[in-house]
Order: C-alpha cells, then sequence, then structure tokens
C-alpha cells in the first residue's frame, strides 16, 4: 500500500520528493512536512497558505528553534520525548538536529535516557510508530507489514525485538518497540541509511513483568511470555514473511533473552541477511577496542588472560570473535589453546563442565572441573569472580553482566597488583548497570586501567591527566554494517565481515597518548560509519556475497547516504 501523501525514490539518499497531498495533510506527515521552512509558491502549490505563520524560515532557523526548547526541557525522559515529537512531526528536521548534536544527543535517543523511555512506554505513548506482531494473532502479521505501506523493494533493514533482554532492564514488553526505533535512528544519523527504508517491529509474544503485566496501562498483550514451539513457530513464520515481502532486507535481532539470541542467529543465518546486534556488533566493537588496549599493554593477545564477567549473548559473543582472532593472526595454533585463556562467568559463578544449567553456546568456554582442582575457592560449586581473579589473573575483563558496581574496589585493586596495564570494560548498559565507572577503575589503578565503558560516561581529571573514556556500544558498528550490506546488496552476513568491520573500526584508533580513548569518539561516528560500511562491502564481494559487488565503493558508499536536507518538491 504505497503512500497516498507522496512518490519519492528512495534509493539513493537524494531523490526529487513529489506530493500529491494538499492542505493539512501536507503537515501531518513527518515526510512532506517542513512547517515554516515551506515557500511562498510551495505554500500556494500544496494549499497550506494561511496555515503556517507568515514568515519563511530556513532549516538551520528551525534547528535553532528547536534546540532552544530541547535545551529548556529540564530531564532526560522530556528531552526524549521533545525529540520523538520532532521526528514525528518533521522528518529532515529531526535528523539535521540529531546529526549535528550527535554526541550530545545519541545519550538521550539511544543508551541511556531509552531504557527509561521503554519502562515509561504505556504511559508516554502518544503516536504508534513501527510495527506491532502479536503471537496471539499471527494471522495479521501479513496485513501489518502491508499495511506500513512499503514496497518490497523499498526495505532495507528490519529492526526485530521480543523484548526479553532489554539492553540490561530485562523483560519490557511491547515497550521494546521503542529499542527498535531507537536503532534505527542510529542506523540513519550516522550512516545515513534512508529512514524511510526501515522498519522497526515489536514481537509481542506476552511478558514476565509482573510490573506490567499488573498495570492498567499495559498495551501489550496480557499474559505471561509463550516459550517452546509455539513460541518458535511464530519467530518461522516472522522470518517466512519478512524475506517473502522483503527479500532484500536485512533483519537485526536486537535484546533477545538468552535462551534465544544465539539460538536463533544459528538457525537462521545461513537462511537469510541477518545479523544480531548484541552478540556480533558488540563483538566487533570490543574487538577494537581490545585490538587498541592490547597495543598499548606492549603484550601480544596470547600473553593475555579474558575474564568474561555475564557470559550470555554479548559476553560469549565478543570471546567468539576474540578466540576467532586468536586463531586467525597464528596468537593461538589450536581452537583449545585459544579457549584455554577464557575464563566465562554467569550468575551461578565461573562456567564448569558440570554445570548442567549450561547452553550449547556457552559449554565450549566451560572450564573441567580437575583442572581446576588446585584452585583456592571458597565454594568450589560457585566459583566467584574474586575467586577467578586470584586464582587465573586474567588481565582482560569485560563485564556484560547487569550487575551495576560488579567491579568492586578490591577485585580492580587485586587486578593492578599484579597487572600493569588491565583492561576492563564495563559493558552493561544502561548507566546504573555498568560493573564500574571509569572514575573508580582510574583512581583505583592510579590511571593504568584501560577502560571503555557500554553507556556514555564523561571524561576523567586525574593527576593532570584527562582520560577520554571510549564508548564501547556496538553503535560504532551495527550503522556501518547495514549501510555496507544495503549498498552491496549482501545475501549473508559472514563472520569475515563483522571481522572486517572491527578491523576498519581497530584502524581509525590511535591511543597510544596517556589518556586518549580506545575507539574513535562519538562525534566521528558518521566517518567511522562510512568507513566501516565499505569494509563491509569490500568484504562481502571478496566472499562473493554481494549481489552488486563495489567498483567504486567510497562514492557509492557517499552516494548512498540520506542527508538531512529538505529535497526538491514538485506538487503533482
Ligand atoms: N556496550 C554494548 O554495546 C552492549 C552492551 N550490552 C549490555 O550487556 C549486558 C548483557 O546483555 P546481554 O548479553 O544481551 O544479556 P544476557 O542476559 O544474554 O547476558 C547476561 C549474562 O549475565 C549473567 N549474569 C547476570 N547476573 C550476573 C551476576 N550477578 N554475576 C555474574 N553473571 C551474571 C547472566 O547469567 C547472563 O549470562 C546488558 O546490560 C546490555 O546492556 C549488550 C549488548 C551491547
Ligand atoms: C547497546 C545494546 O545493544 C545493549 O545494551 O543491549
Ligand atoms: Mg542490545
Amino acid at each position: 500500500m504505497p503512500s497516498t501523501d507522496y512518490e519519492q525514490d528512495t534509493s539513493t539518499g537524494f531523490g526529487p520528493l513529489r506530493i500529491k497531498a494538499r492542505g493539512r495533510a501536507v503537515m501531518t506527515n513527518p515526510t512532506t512536512n517542513r512547517g515554516t521552512a515551506f515557500t511562498v509558491e510551495q505554500r500556494r502549490e500544496l494549499g497550506i497558505v494561511g496555515l503556517v505563520p507568515t514568515r519563511v524560515t530556513n532549516l538551520e532557523n528551525q534547528v535553532r528553534r528547536v534546540y532552544e526548547q530541547y535545551q529548556r526541557t529540564t530531564t532526560m525522559l522530556g528531552r526524549y520525548l521533545h525529540l520523538a515529537g520532532v521526528r514525528d512531526r518533521n522528518e529532515v528536521l529531526f535528523y539535521r538536529l540529531l546529526t549535528s548534536n550527535i554526541e550530545e544527543m545519541l545519550p538521550v535517543i539511544y543508551t541511556p535516557t531509552i531504557g527509561e523511555a521503554i519502562e515509561r512506554f504505556s504511559h508516554e505513548f502518544s503516536r504508534p510508530r513501527g510495527v506491532f506482531l502479536s503471537i496471539d494473532q499471527p494471522e495479521l502479521m501479513v496485513d501489518s507489514f502491508l499495511n506500513f505501506g512499503l514496497n518490497p523493494d523499498e526495505v532495507d533493514l528490519v529492526v526485530v525485538t521480543d523484548s526479553e533482554g532489554i539492553l540490561g532492564i530485562g523483560d519490557q514488553g511491547i515497550g521494546g518497540i521503542q529499542i527498535a526505533i531507537g536503532k534505527l535512528s542510529v542506523y540513519t544519523a550516522a550512516a545515513g541509511v534512508h529512514p524511510r527504508r526501515c522498519i522497526p517491529v515489536v514481537l509481542d509474544v506476552g511478558t514476565d513483568n509482573l510490573g506490567l503485566l499488573s498495570s492498567e496501562m499495559y498495551l501489550g498483550e496480557r499474559h505471561a511470555r509463550v516459550r517452546g514451539e509455539k513460541y518458535d513457530e511464530f519467530l518461522a513464520l516472522f522470518v517466512n514473511t519478512v524475506k517473502d515481502l522483503f527479500p532484500n532486507a536485512m533483519l537485526h535481532w536486537e535484546d533477545f533473552g538468552t535462551t534465544n539470541a544465539h539460538r536463533l542467529l544459528t538457525t537462521y543465518r545461513e537462511e537469510i541477511c541477518t545479523f544480531n546486534d548484541d552478540i556480533q556488533g558488540t563483538a566487533a566493537v570490543v574487538l577494537a577496542a581490545i585490538l587498541a588496549g592490547v597495543d598499548v599493554t606492549g603484550l601480544e593477545l596470547d600473553d593475555h588472560r579474558v575474564c568474561v564477567f555475564g557470559a550470555g549473548s554479548a559476553g560469549i559473543g565478543i570471546a567468539n570473535l576474540i578466540r576467532d582472532t586468536m586463531l586467525r593472526t597464528g596468537a593461538s595454533e589450536t581452537e583449545e589453546e585459544a579457549y584455554s585463556r577464557f575464563y566465562a562467568i554467569g550468575i551461578n559463578g565461573l562456567y564448569v563442565d558440570d554445570q548442567p544449567e549450561l547452553m550449547p553456546f556457552q559449554r565450549p568456554y566451560a572450564r573441567a572441573r580437575a583442572d581446576l582442582a588446585d584452585w583456592a575457592v571458597a565454594d568450589p560449586n560457585h566459583i566467584t569472580l574474586a575467586d577467578v581473579i586470584r586464582n587465573a589473573r586474567p588481565t582482560i575483563l569485560i563485564g556484560t553482566s547487569t550487575r551495576g558496581g560488579a567491579f568492586t574496589r578490591a577485585i580492580v585493586e587485586e587486578i593492578a597488583s599484579y597487572c600493569a596495564r588491565p583492561i576492563i570494560f564495563p559493558l552493561s548498559n544502561p548507566t546504573s548497570r555498568a560493573e564500574a565507572t571509569p572514575a573508580d577503575l582510574l583512581t583505583w589503578t592510579d590511571g593504568r586501567a584501560l577502560v571503555a565503558t557500554g553507556s556514555p560516561f564523561w571524561p576523567v581529571d586525574l593527576d593532570g591527566v584527562r582520560y577520554t573514556i571510549a564508548q564501547a556500544n556496538n553503535a560504532l558498528i551495527f550503522p556501518g554494517l547495514g549501510l555496507g550490506v544495503a549498498t552491496s546488496q549482501a545475501t549473508r552476513i559472514s563472520d569475515g565481515m563483522i571481522a572486517a568491520a572491527a578491523e576498519a573500526l581497530a584502524g581509525m584508533v590511535n591511543a597510544y597518548r596517556q589518556g586518549a580513548p580506545l575507539l574513535p569518539t562519538i562525534s566521528a561516528l558518521r566517518t567511522v560509519s562510512a568507513t566501516v560500511a565499505v569494509a563491509v562491502a569490500q568484504q562481502a564481494a571478496t566472499e562473493g556475497l554481494a549481489r552488486n559487488p563495489l567498483t567504486d565503493p567510497i562514492q557509492q558508499i557517499y552516494e548512498r547516504m540520506w542527508q538531512p536536507v529538505y529535497p526538491e518538491i514538485e506538487a503533482i
């Protein structure tokens, strides 16, 4: 069902907008609306004379006005709602404001504020965006997608969540639609993926969040989360529907629970063009930061021992990519040798091979019980982080546990006692879930820790040095990956493409100066994304996975990037 308001070729970033609507309808659609920036002639042609204030302005003037309004809004959630309102009124204005102030506004439309917006979804709801699919009405799935109004060749991206593991705040039911919307806003702001070639989707399979189930206001299905065969059938129907309706789209999985995330990726990655952001996007960004950190330590990658605290979707994804890198670079000669460098910890402590609860994707990281015989531990059935630090002396500590404050002073001081430059990444989001703050990590290690976080943190001043904190967030990877895939029309997303993304990012870092960040800063997000996109597109071509191998990659990626400027208008 194409739009009745306008026509536009969205396959490049610069197509003219042919407006069919007239009168108020022009201004209620965020694609056609440009408010006071309509010229006198455009106002006449589109039938909106007298419906906007007299003075004709321009985009810069409008950005200034909405930015002033933004600054006057005092709470972070209020700012989120203000920006969402601008997005609903005027698409170009929203993205111009966002791209011009990306460092300031990313923490509002993304982590940490988006966590609050998701929790408050059923209370703050005003205007729906995206596609809501209920497990209780699978027969409505096709119509729901068709009602969104995009043709088969008009979709580059579908971002989907079932909301079971939203950031570190757990099951958020239907409110998870906001994470899909937020990720898509980042795709557009960071990589210029066309905002109208994307579909955010929430799979409403119920929720186990009793607070939501008992709230009068909750807007999702009011029952516990459906699991098992019925869930798998619904997911299969979803994947097949996306494949049939939008054959060129990349399917991005976001914030699924640990039991499903790796399983779904393994099931579908050979069948469709798909990737899991928490597993693969996070792994790529963290690998880039680790390689930068390892360079600074002056040691080789295989001189390090890695402790993953919270070895679920993201944690094991990170471990897998480091393992692959150890094998590819010859740092480890065998898989066994590579695995021996990892210590994976979950809610029940260190993974040990006699723990029945370990899932198949976690099991390779389990330690043999016999190998721990000489460890000094208080409870062999629950080997804690402190036990691992004391007995294994890891030099890299990754936090993806959702356990705010878990990297305590005692733990960090112990690491600093045997390691000159420990690499410590508290990656859990939002900010309240971070395993430690950079200020504490740097203070407890006299500035020796090499730190990256998941959510943004202010720089830390210590002993005359300013430490800029790298934000190791998958936002440095997924936008460029999506752009590279869309431009090269990749048919699958291979491990090689993820590694290429990580290497491209790593190539942009220079972390030798004391206090320098281990990753490019968010202000460079657009350059980072374009660089990642070129690398991904080239790797897809090398592996024979690109239907449109790029002949002039930089130019073609640049041309594909949508820019937040008002396009030429034609009234038709
Ligand atoms: N920086 C970034 O770009 C990203 C950060 N994350 C963050 O990582 C965290 C985890 O996300 P996922 O891996 O998707 O979740 P997940 O639920 O799959 O994994 C969390 C793991 O932590 C373990 N865990 C929970 N409490 C623990 C405790 N007290 N001690 C030890 N282990 C514990 C769980 O057993 C589970 O294996 C979230 O806070 C999320 O925001 C996730 C993806 C990207
Ligand atoms: C950044 C992200 O994907 C997460 O925290 O889940
Ligand atoms: Mg996520």
